[in-house]
């Protein structure tokens, strides 16, 4: 099979992904690549690193650039999707990597994001329980943010055994600076990000608590609240997220709950329940579409605590975006993810 695919935001750093995990996909042909204030540019001057596509022109973010290939990734800030891809055929794959059509309720999403909804597409993280049967054969994918990929891939499990009470859930995050896109923010200048770490959207404001709320509740049978802080890490990639919840039963055996995990996991070829006593570490999964997590019971508070590392632009962004491509296609799902971390 030869898909032609189109990318657009190419010149940013999701887009960017996107492309270089395609160049190692065997049935993808990249078509038309795009951008916005840099259209017109070749591709080599803001992705150097993709070697293949250097003398490629970026051209204009419209509909008919993108139509006529038969799948097309959306790397756009939020807002712009929703308007471009209802001009899209229906017949081609749209894949959004933007938060416009990942949540289900519009009251939440003008709550945080402060405009009307677009609406709701299949959501695209396989690993949550019935996930893979509502992407195969859809032609709109909404892929997820790279804080709710870590979070709800650390305590799904558990909410899906009935083991976690759904107050007091408490997520706390550390973000590579890729995640806040390329444009140019003063904040994350080096001489503001090196050699220190300060949380941002605290008090319950981040635009990813509905989503990871989302979620929860779906894999609960009943509504999950979650406080959420991020905290930008000095770093470029990479985001390590841990969750903690009270569990229903405070007298529980660990070896149950950790179990539960286990057996959430045990079919999954990018999530990994790491050896007993061995806790992940971002570099671990940097580059790949892999997941490292580590569960333990803190038994004198009755709570479970769970760390899980993800790379935010592979497994919480691009990775995902062509791991769910392939299960819509019904491709093999690990095509183009073959990349394993780095070390040291
Ligand atoms: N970075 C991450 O870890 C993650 C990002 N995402 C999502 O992916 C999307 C892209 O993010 P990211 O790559 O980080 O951002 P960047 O700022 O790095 O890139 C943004 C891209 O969008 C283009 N663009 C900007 N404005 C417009 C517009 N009005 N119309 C069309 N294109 C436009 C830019 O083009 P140009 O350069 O030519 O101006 C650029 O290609 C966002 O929705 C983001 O939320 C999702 C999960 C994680
Ligand atoms: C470090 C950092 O700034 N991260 C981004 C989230 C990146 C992401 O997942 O983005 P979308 O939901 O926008 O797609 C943030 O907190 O806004």
């Amino acid at each position: 099979m030869s898909l032609r695919v189109a990318v657009s935001g190419a010149s940013g750093y999701a887009g960017g992904e996107v492309l270089r995990l395609l160049l190692q996909h065997p049935d993808v042909e990249i078509g038309a690549i795009t951008a916005h204030s840099n259209a017109g540019q070749k591709l080599g001057t803001l992705q150097p690193h993709l070697f293949a596509l250097a003398d490629r022109v970026l051209e204009d973010t419209t509909a008919e650039v993108l139509s006529g290939h038969d799948v097309v990734f959306l790397a756009l800030p939020h807002g712009a999707s929703g308007e471009i891809a209802a001009q899209l055929p229906e017949n081609t794959l749209v894949i959004d990597a933007g938060a416009d059509h990942r949540l289900e309720s519009a009251s939440a999403w003008e709550q945080f994001y402060g405009s009307p909804h677009a609406g709701t597409w299949p959501y695209g993280l396989p690993e949550l329980p019935g996930q893979r049967e509502k992407l195969r054969g859809t032609t709109r994918i909404a892929v997820p943010g790279c804080y709710p990929t870590s979070a709800q891939l650390s305590l799904v499990p558990g909410f899906a055994a009935g083991l976690l009470e759904p107050e007091d859930v408490v997520i706390v995050s550390a973000s590579g600076t890729s995640g806040a896109g390329k444009s140019l923010k003063t904040h994350l200048m080096g001489s503001e990000v090196m050699n220190g770490m300060s949380p941002y959207g605290v008090g319950g404001v981040h635009r990813h608590t509905p989503e990871m709320e989302q979620g929860f509740s779906a894999a609960a049978g009943e509504p999950v609240t979650v406080s959420f802080t991020p905290t930008l890490a000095p770093m470029p990639r990479g985001i390590i997220t841990t969750a903690t919840a009270r569990l229903k039963d405070k007298t529980v055996d660990p070896a149950r709950v950790r179990q539960a995990w286990v057996e959430a996991y045990a079919d999954e070829q990018f999530v990994h329940v790491l050896p007993e006593g061995q806790w992940p570490n971002t570099k671990m999964v940097l580059g790949s579409n892999h997941v490292a997590l580590q569960l333990a019971v803190d038994s004198r508070v009755g709570r479970v605590v769970v760390t899980t590392v993800i790379d935010n632009l592979t497994k919480g962004t691009a990775g995902g975006a062509v791991q769910s491509m392939n299960i819509a296609l019904g491709l093999e799902e690990t095509l183009g993810l073959n990349g394993v971390g780095l070390a040291p």
